[in-house]
């Protein structure tokens, strides 16, 4: 668990905070979004966890204790660490920089050996093939699935992501979110996550902080009371006018109820997992009033865009 108690930060020759009186906690094992404008604090927030920044009041506790209480070196290496510019080490291999921190650890070479292997297969990277790579010769999307494997090295029960999947075009980054939140069912890690795209803190948060510019906390909610109500005009328009479409992504078909299969052929198939507003867009897409949901099992159900529209506009879907 993270809590913010009052923290501020102001730079040296700055007459104004960066960061302004937050207090917050995160929940074990869950993922915090820190979103807002450029400049209104996410990134000064995130370092002062790890304390790469040092608040200039307040104090940041980490199951209770403070986190000054060990040293910042200590600190970072018992916190995982992701950036957008991934800053991989260039000369050396994929395997060596997912060490970085094992090795500083002094963990045995068979015992790197495995979890970097463990690593690579976890994000998606065949270890034969790219441990004895180096990262000019993997794609952009590979080198940050090599950084976030390199953060979570340590197994280290909080992880920082700073835009972790920043660099690459739309429908890699797509990915690496799936991934990531299927990584995080199993991994449970209590996650910080800087972004200034809505969707992603939408799509990935379990809650949202919203930031305003000078560093004040404008929201910090889960994403669904978020979208419902937004509260404020500035939080209104930051997450933009297309808040029933952004809740239908919030929940999966296979979390509705679903009508009966009625055996109609030539319907287009829905699978469960994709979100209410992937298969509404698929739907209309198709032409077709209504699809066939399937699962892991076979046929599930059916749902229909008549469905959809009546939940949304009486606003009940099982996650409300
Ligand atoms: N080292 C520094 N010295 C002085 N001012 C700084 C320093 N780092 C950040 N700032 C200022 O503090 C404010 C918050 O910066 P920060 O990088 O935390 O914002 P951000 O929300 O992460 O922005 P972005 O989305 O553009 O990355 C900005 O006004 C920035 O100019």
């Amino acid at each position: 668990m993270i809590e913010f108690r009052e923290v501020s930060k102001v730079y040296p020759d700055s007459d104004a905070p960066a960061v302004r009186e937050l207090s917050f906690t995160i929940p074990d094992g869950e993922i915090c979004v820190l979103v807002g404008p450029s400049g209104c604090g996410k990134t000064t927030t995130m370092r002062m966890v790890n304390r790469l920044i040092e608040p200039s009041s307040g104090e940041i506790l980490i199951d209770g204790e403070p986190n000054t209480a060990m040293s910042g070196t200590e600190l970072r290496r018992s916190i995982g660490y992701a950036i957008q510019q991934i800053g991989l080490f260039p000369h050396r291999t994929i395997a060596e920089n997912i060490a970085t921190v094992p090795a500083l650890l002094n963990w045995s070479r068979d015992r790197i050996r495995s979890r970097v292997d463990e690593l690579l297969e976890l994000v998606g990277l065949e270890p034969d093939r790219y441990r004895d790579r180096y990262p000019a010769e993997l794609s952009g999307g590979q080198q940050q699935r090599v950084g976030v494997a390199r953060a979570m090295a340590a197994d280290p029960p909080i992880m920082l992501m700073d835009e972790p999947f920043g660099a690459v075009d739309p429908i890699t980054r797509e990915r690496l979110q799936d991934e990531f939140l299927n990584i995080q069912q199993n991994i449970r890690k209590t996650v910080v996550f800087v972004t200034h795209d809505i969707d992603e803190a939408i799509k990935l948060g379990d809650r949202i902080a919203i930031l305003e510019q000078g560093g004040t906390l404008a929201r910090y909610d889960t994403p669904e009371n978020i979208l419902s109500e937004p509260g404020s005009e500035f939080v209104a328009s930051f997450i933009g006018g297309d808040r029933v479409l952004k809740r239908l992504s919030l929940t999966r078909v296979g979390e509705v109820e679903l009508e009966p299969p009625n055996g109609e052929k030539d319907l287009p198939r829905i699978d469960e997992r994709m979100t209410l507003r992937d298969a509404l867009s698929e739907l209309l897409g198709r032409g077709a009033g209504k699809g066939v949901v399937t699962g892991d099992g076979g046929v599930r159900g059916a749902i229909s865009i008549d469905a959809i529209r009546e939940m949304f506009r009486t606003g009940e879907t099982p996650r409300d």
